[in-house]
């Protein structure tokens, strides 16, 4: 089979603790990175941002969600609070796609964040060819003011995703997908 159809046609997401080390190496994140990159875009705007977390730097980022979790919620359980803050660093590497809209533009802001989306989507597929894991979450951080602040993310912005990539630990279960008469309308 055609190996771009292929690895559309088999993907699954594995949950951050289904994946082990290594990550993708510096040359294959480039590759990765510029496959992303590479999104249908409205007005030409680049519309979006990737930032880039590595251990440590993943590891200061759940102390900053742990920080922002347990004043609003100090009654959580160690558990749920560990899960809530932890999954940023639960994978070998996470990369984080936020929106950075151009006001400017007559481009609407649904637009832009489509091509942002647009560039989650292309992340996942591009480690996927290229064998590694990856997993799509945004979590309660996405869509916290405080958060978003400590991530540079004006309140403004959106953050789009928390990609976690990483090399596969476990096979992914086969998740029903909708048959086509289910979503598909024919115009003839
Ligand atoms: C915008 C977006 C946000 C998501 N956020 C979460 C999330 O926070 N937690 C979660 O368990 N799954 C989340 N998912 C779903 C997973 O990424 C994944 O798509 C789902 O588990 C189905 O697996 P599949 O990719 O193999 O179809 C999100 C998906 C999208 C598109």
């Amino acid at each position: 089979m055609n190996p771009t159809l292929d690895t559309l046609l088999h993907r699954n997401s594995l949950r951050p603790n289904q994946m082990q080390e290594p990550a993708p190496s510096d040359a294959e994140l480039q590759t990765i990175l510029r496959a992303a990159t590479r999104v249908s875009d409205h007005g030409n705007l680049n519309p979006w941002r990737l930032d880039i977390y590595r251990k440590p730097a993943q590891e200061k980022l759940v102390a900053t969600l742990l920080d922002i979790w347990t004043q609003k919620n100090p009654d959580a359980d160690a558990a749920l609070t560990a899960k809530k803050t932890g999954f940023v660093a639960r994978a070998p590497l996470l990369v984080m796609v936020s929106s950075r809209i151009n006001r400017a533009s007559s481009v609407p802001r649904i637009e832009q964040i489509l091509s942002g989306a647009a560039v989650c989507q292309n992340l996942i597929i591009a480690a996927t060819a290229l064998g590694y894991a990856s997993c799509w979450l945004t979590s309660w951080a996405a869509y916290d003011a405080d958060a978003k602040q400590a991530l540079n993310v004006t309140p403004d912005d959106e953050i789009l995703g928390f990609i976690l990539l990483g090399s596969p630990a476990a096979s992914a279960s086969e998740r029903p997908r909708p048959p086509l008469d289910d979503v598909v309308v024919w115009h003839e």
